[in-house]
């Protein structure tokens, strides 16, 4: 996929702003590429420019190009075919993105059969086999099961699943570890890089925190006030940052991360 010179505009009481401002990314087959920046920097508004799924009244120029089309341009129900089927989200919260009152296993094999058009016999065995992907332990069992008796990684674990159902060749994940404990983001960080090697999917990893990028991240964009201010293989901005703002953000996270660790030691000290 490329992005090129994307511009996003909301309206607003005034006229309109720009939320997006001459964005030109790429992300190769079977790359992770990170987006990075604070709150309000722009880029869930990338990432919904990509989806066609933009606040009512927005304005879009640039191109997104993906299997040679220009998705900014393409009709709602052409767009409508890529979402899910080519293109597939994971959202922060996977309990927004699956139906409290149904098994995963129909969540799955409803969603395969939808957009594949195949029977359900072949879409509960293939919905076993996603499940195993991700690493879902007893596959069979979980099917049957409902989201609330997943623990939080679990049940993210099954929403990735679903996004995969279609075997999609771009997946948009916008925070997906940010609600997860430390150790169950370590493995769901994981499992996007052996999918990743295993399907050959390319992986739009949306964050505010840097650090989690070291791990996954090919290449980092960071984003500043709707524009990419820096980028280039992670390891590059994450070590030899240039850009003043990229640096800053580095420097809140170390800060952050001794709190977190002055904070335990002193939980530890009290016992
Ligand atoms: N539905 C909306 N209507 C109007 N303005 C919006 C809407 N959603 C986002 N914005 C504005 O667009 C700008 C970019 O927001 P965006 O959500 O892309 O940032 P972000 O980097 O993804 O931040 P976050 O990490 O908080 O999601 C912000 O100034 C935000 O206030």
């Amino acid at each position: 996929m490329t992005i090129d010179a994307l511009r996003v505009s909301l309206p607003t009481s005034s006229g309109y702003v720009d939320v997006v401002r001459d964005a030109t990314l790429t992300i190769g087959e079977g790359e992770i590429v990170g987006l990075a920046g604070e709150s309000g920097s722009g880029k869930t508004m990338t990432s919904s420019a990509i989806l066609g799924i933009l606040p009512t009244g927005a304005r879009t120029s640039g191109a997104v190009t993906f299997e040679d089309r220009n998705l900014l341009t393409l009709a709602e129900r052409d767009l409508g075919h890529v979402r899910g089927n080519r293109i597939a989200m994971v959202f922060q919260d996977p309990t927004a993105a699956l139906h409290p009152l149904l098994t995963i296993g129909t969540q799955i094999t409803e969603h395969m059969r939808h957009h594949l058009g195949i029977g359900k016999k072949e879409a509960v065995e293939r919905a076993v086999d996603l499940l195993d992907q991700v690493r879902i332990a007893e596959p069979r069992k979980a099917l049957r099961s409902y989201p609330h008796q997943f623990s939080g990684g679990m049940r993210q674990r099954a929403a990735i699943a679903i996004a995969l159902a279609c075997e999609p060749r771009l997946l948009i994940a916008d925070e997906p570890t940010t609600a997860l404990d430390v150790t169950v983001q370590a493995g769901i960080l994981q499992l996007f890089d052996r999918l990743r090697d295993e399907t050959g999917v390319s992986v739009l990893f949306i964050t505010h925190d840097l650090g989690v990028l070291s791990t996954i991240a090919d290449r980092t964009y960071v984003f500043k006030d709707g524009a990419v201010v820096e980028s280039g293989e992670t390891e590059d901005v994450l070590l030899r940052p240039e850009h003043e703002y990229t640096k800053a953000l580095i420097a809140s996270r170390a800060q952050s991360l001794a709190q977190e660790r002055e904070a335990e030691a002193a939980v530890e000290g009290t016992y």
